[in-house]
């Protein structure tokens, strides 16, 4: 029994020797500080839109508090023999209207936020959750990556599914994360390509699904334009913080419309032009493993000066939490979308309200990317594949409606776009909450 223990002892070596030290549960509660704060900002955002609603305290708590919040360890032996255990959860937070639905993300940082609401104010037939694991993706090797999210379906599995929540990708997850999740839940559970979206094409997932949270980003941005009598896509300059999916496909699209990116950052830097960056060779620069920064097309730039170019439209497409009161009070555009999720703090938003300048809240702006999720999951319950012109038709149709459904709550409330997206939201919730009734 010692040997057995020493063996085991020596095998798990440096996990085991980190936990008892206590450095796996100060990363825990590191970890939870951070999810906590993150909870907290967008609870007070829903507050201020609660405040406009005069729902009762009880009808109030219900929407404010997730219904189920699971938390495993994975433990996986990586290629060096060694074991390491990984922190995941899932949070899901209300299904009256549907599946619960919503990103899972690999990240050192636990952020999670908030996809509740997002499906409502698209009007998709979904609850929201959020998931996610604790880990740095790039200091894995493709093997671990995939035992480590195989793992993860192994541990969850009672609590999703096609009809009862379906996961999709966020930061560091993609179509290949989907695929490896898709294969582990159907060995369980026999074949269920409807129990994960974001797949790979050729693997039942979505033709447009890769691209539809940036071009969602580019449709919520052509209508914000109108509304505001700014003009049009190919009048702007963009700033865009993030060139991973989301950041580089709006970049993309809002150069190929005629508009004039000025200046792009991902984690390692960032590049800057004044008279616009031609991305697409900038994508290709970048697909072919060089930096941002050393992009013969533009001129270097420190990455934390992007939120603070000048521009027309600022677009945070990486991490939450960079736009507090200091940050808003230095940036230099007219008006900020929120393509990542929570990129604004409410102190940061204040600051922004009183210069003046507009905020396009995430739960709007990225909501193509569930938008098109929720597309795929009908093409694989009709097991049949739609065109992509008919995908991007459909998502222009969505994001143009719930535009319309914001703007005219900004209107009638006098409330910020942000409190009026809540609005939309919490009614439609709340609606469908009362109708199904509570025994
Ligand atoms: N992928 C999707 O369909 C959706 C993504 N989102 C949100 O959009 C944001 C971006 O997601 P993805 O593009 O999918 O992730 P991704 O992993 O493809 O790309 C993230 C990008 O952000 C950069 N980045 C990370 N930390 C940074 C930092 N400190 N400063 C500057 N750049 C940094 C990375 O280098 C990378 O370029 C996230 O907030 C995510 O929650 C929201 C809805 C859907
Ligand atoms: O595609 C989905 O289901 C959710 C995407 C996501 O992570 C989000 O909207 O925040």
């Amino acid at each position: 029994m010692a040997s057995a223990l020493l063996l085991c002892g020596k095998q798990i070596g440096g996990a085991v020797g980190r936990l008892l030290a206590g450095e796996g549960l100060a990363a825990c509660a590191t970890q939870l500080r951070h999810a906590s704060s993150h909870a907290e900002n967008t609870n007070t955002f829903l507050r201020e839109a609660l405040n406009r609603l005069d729902y009762p305290e009880k009808l109030q708590n219900l929407l404010l508090t997730p219904r189920r919040e699971m938390s495993v360890e994975l433990v996986v032996q990586m290629d060096d023999g060694q074991i390491e255990v990984f922190n995941a959860y899932r949070v899901q937070h209300n299904n009256a209207r549907g599946p619960y639905k919503g990103g899972l993300r690999y990240h050192p940082q636990v952020d999670l936020d908030d996809v509740r609401r997002k499906t409502a104010v698209m009007d998709i037939p979904y609850g929201g959750a959020k998931g996610g694991v604790t880990v740095d993706p790039r200091k894995l090797s493709e093997r671990e990556l995939e035992k480590m999210t195989r793992k993860l379906v192994v541990a969850i599995k009672e609590i999703i599914g096609t009809y009862e929540d379906i996961p999709a990708p966020d930061m560091n997850t993609d179509a290949k994360v989907m695929a490896w999740f898709f294969d582990e839940y159907s060995k369980y559970k026999g074949f269920s390509p409807g129990v994960v979206t974001g797949k790979p094409v050729y693997l039942h997932g979505s033709l447009g699904r890769e691209a539809a949270t940036g071009r969602g980003t580019t449709f919520a941005i052509r209508e914000l334009l109108k509304a505001l009598h700014m003009g049009k896509l190919a009048d702007q300059k963009y700033a865009i913080q993030g060139f991973g999916n989301v950041g580089a496909w709006a970049a993309q699209l809002l150069w190929e419309a005629g508009g004039k990116v000025v200046a792009v950052s991902d984690v390692a830097g960032a590049v800057a032009n004044e008279h616009g960056l031609d991305i697409g060779e900038l994508r290709r620069h970048v697909a072919a493993g060089q930096t941002l920064s050393s992009f013969p097309g533009g001129g270097s730039l420190a990455k934390e000066d992007i939120l603070t170019f000048p521009c027309d439209v600022l677009i945070p497409a990486a991490i939450g939490g960079v736009i507090g009161p200091d940050m808003a009070a230095k940036i230099n555009c007219k008006v900020v979308v929120e393509a990542a999720n929570g990129p604004t703090t409410p102190e940061g938003d204040v600051v922004l309200r009183d210069r003046g300048i507009t905020v396009l809240p995430d739960i709007y702006t990225n909501g193509g990317g569930v938008t098109v999720s929720f597309f795929e999951w009908v093409q694989n319950l009709q097991n049949f594949k739609w065109e992509e012109e008919d995908v991007n038709r459909k998502l222009d149709r969505k994001m143009s409606d719930a535009f319309a459904a914001l703007w005219s709550v900004h209107r009638e409330m006098g409330v910020p776009l942000r409190t009026a997206a809540f609005v939309v939201a919490l009614q439609r919730v709340t609606r469908a909450e009362v109708h199904r009734g509570f025994d």
